[in-house]
């Protein structure tokens, strides 16, 4: 047996899961996200290039991609190291750090704001959507890109010996390119050989999440150790949610904390609300799907720091888990046996 079988590999190390705490699946402590630029509503050029003014922090929160430096969350580690802080001081215990190949992933700084603040920090392998591919990536065998998650996981990252502890997150688009398929057939194939995690990014459309999983499947991924990220911008039909749900994934709500007119990646999706994204979780609750939901903030951009005005690391757990309990959905796992009893008891109420 493996010595990392039944055990959590963070950027110092590994530790057994009953010492994580409470955990975010899907956060960014350090990356960029300039791959996806937008360029800004006309005539908002002037405020697009000085955003972080008190009169423009509801413009940023409508157009956080429409601005350059928003953009670029490694340009903010003392004011991260500050909300972990903060976050540990919430109850928080790890967060699960998402940067992949091609959006900056910083290994020696995540490892310093572990041993800064004492949260314990799990880092990503593989890679990000197709656009940040480069050319060597994109000429890759899946049998190489195997190698290369594989290596990320044992031996460590970006020619350091920090290791990653989850693969992911994963990016794909809609339709899923080539470059894209291949990177998750990679992604099975090397969960395959670790038995860890998989974190998923599908594209924009609520064909994504399904088709993503049966990719991984064909190429031997274990789907119910496979987290489908943001699905609060992917699904939105209960029955799409309830059918999906059935593929036996991990099913995350990681955008926390975002609310926003105009999505400008698809402008046919309607961003929820946080209460919208509470009542979702409170469904897959009532459906006996609790084990399987995971939630986040998924923060990415400076704006969503508390030091730009935005909801920070812990608005989780300090106003989102009240919330949940007023609308019913308790704290205490309940295996789904008993939870059906519950609810026919009308113990949960929803
Ligand atoms: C790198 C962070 C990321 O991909 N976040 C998801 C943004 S969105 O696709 O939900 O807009």
């Amino acid at each position: 047996m493996s010595a990392l079988s039944g055990k959590v590999q963070t950027v110092l190390g590994l530790l057994d899961p009953d010492q994580l705490g409470r955990t975010m699946t899907h956060e960014h402590l350090t990356m960029s996200f300039e791959c996806c630029y937008f360029s800004p509503p006309p005539g908002d050029e002037a405020v697009a290039e000085n955003p972080f003014q008190m009169q423009h922090m509801h413009w940023l929160r409508q157009n956080p991609y429409s601005c350059h430096e928003n953009l670029l969350l490694q340009q903010e580690t003392s004011a991260v190291r500050e909300e972990l802080l903060a976050y540990r001081k919430a109850g928080g215990g790890t967060i699960v750090e998402n940067t992949t190949t091609g959006i900056d992933r910083d290994l020696p700084t995540l490892r310093q704001l572990a041993k800064d603040t004492g949260v314990h920090i799990i880092a990503g392998a593989g890679y990000y959507v197709d656009c940040t591919h480069t050319e060597a990536t994109k000429k890759m065998s899946v049998e190489k890109l195997t190698d290369i998650i594989v290596s990320e996981v044992l031996h460590g990252a970006d020619g350091m010996d920090i290791r990653c502890g989850v693969i992911g997150e994963i990016g794909t688009g809609w339709p899923i390119t080539e470059s894209e398929a291949k990177v998750l057939r990679a992604t099975a194939h090397a969960q395959a050989q670790l038995g860890c995690p998989v974190i998923i990014h599908p594209g924009r459309n609520a064909a994504a999440p399904a088709e993503i999983v049966r990719i991984l499947q064909e190429a031997g991924g274990d789907i119910s150790k496979t987290v489908m990220s943001h699905l609060d911008r992917t699904l939105f039909e209960d029955g799409d949610l309830l059918e999906f749900a059935k593929l036996g994934s991990y099913l995350e709500y990681d955008l926390f904390g975002t609310e926003m007119l105009n999505y400008p990646y698809n402008l046919d999706i309607d961003m929820p609300s946080d209460c919208q994204r509470v009542k979702a979780l409170a469904l897959l609750v009532k459906e006996g799907y609790e084990d399987k939901v995971v939630i986040a903030h998924d923060i990415h951009t400076k704006n969503r720091l508390t030091k730009y005005g935005g909801h920070g690391y812990s608005h989780i757990l300090k106003n989102i888990v009240p919330k949940m309990l007023m609308r019913g959905i308790s704290q205490h796992q309940r295996p789904p046996v008993l939870q059906q009893e519950l609810r026919a008891k009308h113990v949960i109420s929803l």
